[in-house]
């Protein structure tokens, strides 16, 4: 089997984020899920969350589904990188992604969630693909929908093309060879932090000289921006007139007329550059002419992320083979 659906952004003005349609149950429920490789649980606004919690978002009412199961006494609890948290119980029931089905998924049903989700109507909840290690349901964790459904793939992968502005797409099963140019290099994945953590071969700001040494980092589709150490920052930074680490902003910021050099980063012996258009993320604020940049340090962080700003440069093949590995190809 495979399945193909599509990434929307849910701002058409920037890419903040992206939502996939599923549908959960009998008869069909549809939630558009944010699909996050740096986490590993599939949680959805539901008929258990506070209507105080709700705005706008979709939910799922696993009692309207005559195939939903609870799962007893099973509980989960989890909190992300910026801060946004959720908890609730556990249900089981059908569960697909364009056309892909999987019979009696884990979907963890909140019961509580932080108002950074409240506010964010577009997002009806997560579908993790990280490596199960990560879930966080108790007594017993639970399987991701890409762990559940490599049984039934040709190939067990997944395949991001997520793209600037535009609607993307989410494959499963298959490599779409439509959707690159030239050959997909591959490199080691590290699973023990539960990530796709992999290490690029080197970076270069502008028409700058590339520089090898090595980042280690996770290609995750749940976060906006690239975060990377702070030495590459301040060198990128170094080349935007006006260009500031701002407390008050929480990173650096540069007026929105400047002029942004591209920053290319290495695979392998494959080199990604991220077009100029992209490193601007977007206003600090609605109208300002202050501009927050698509690269930020990760010296707060913790780990390097290649969030959506470094993947929508690429077409990236995500191998949950043993070992696991990540395929990158220009496109
Ligand atoms: C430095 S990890 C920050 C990152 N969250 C972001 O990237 C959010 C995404 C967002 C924001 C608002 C609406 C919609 C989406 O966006 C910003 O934080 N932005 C964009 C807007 C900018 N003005 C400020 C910077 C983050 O926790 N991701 C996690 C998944 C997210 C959680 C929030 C909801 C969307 C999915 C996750 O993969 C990060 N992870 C990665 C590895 C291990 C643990 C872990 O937890």
């Amino acid at each position: 089997d495979t399945g193909s659906a599509a990434a929307v952004p849910i701002d058409p003005r920037f890419d903040i984020a992206y939502v996939t349609p599923v549908t959960i149950g009998t008869p069909p429920q549809t939630l558009q899920l944010d699909f996050d490789t740096g986490s590993s649980d599939l949680w959805v606004f539901s008929s258990h969350t506070p209507t105080s919690q709700i705005r706008g978002q979709e939910i799922y009412t696993p009692d309207k589904s005559t195939t939903s199961k609870l799962l007893d006494g099973h509980t989960w609890s989890i909190t992300y990188g910026d801060g946004s948290a959720s908890r609730g119980n556990v249900y089981t029931d059908n569960f697909t992604v364009g056309g892909l089905a999987v019979a009696s998924q884990a979907i963890q049903c909140a019961q509580q969630v932080s108002s950074s989700f409240t506010t964010e109507e577009s997002i009806d909840g997560l579908l993790g693909l990280g490596f199960s290690t990560l879930n966080t349901v108790n007594p017993a964790s639970q399987l991701t929908f890409f762990d559940n459904a490599k049984s039934k793939l040709g190939s067990p992968v997944f395949t991001a093309d997520l793209k600037n502005k535009q609607a993307g797409t989410y494959d499963f099963g298959f490599i779409d060879k439509a959707k690159y140019t030239g050959e997909i290099t591959y490199v080691p994945v590290n699973p023990d932090p539960g990530y796709w953590t992999f290490t690029s071969s080197g970076y270069a700001v502008g028409s700058g000289n590339f520089s090898g040494s090595p980042i280690t980092g996770i290609a995750d589709t749940g976060t906006s921006l690239v975060y990377l150490p702070t030495a590459i920052v301040t060198a990128y930074y170094r080349q935007v007139q006006g260009a500031t680490n701002s407390r008050n902003y929480g990173g650096y910021v540069f007026p929105c007329s400047a002029t942004l050099p591209p920053f290319t980063f290495g695979v392998g012996e494959t080199k990604f550059t991220i077009p100029a258009s992209y490193m601007s993320y977007a206003p600090v604020t609605d109208g300002s002419s202050t501009c927050f940049g698509g690269l930020q340090s990760s010296s707060g962080i913790g780990v390097n992320i290649w969030g959506d700003v470094a993947l929508k440069a690429a077409f990236v093949v995500f191998n949950g083979a043993n070992p696991p590995t990540l395929g990158w190809a220009t496109k």
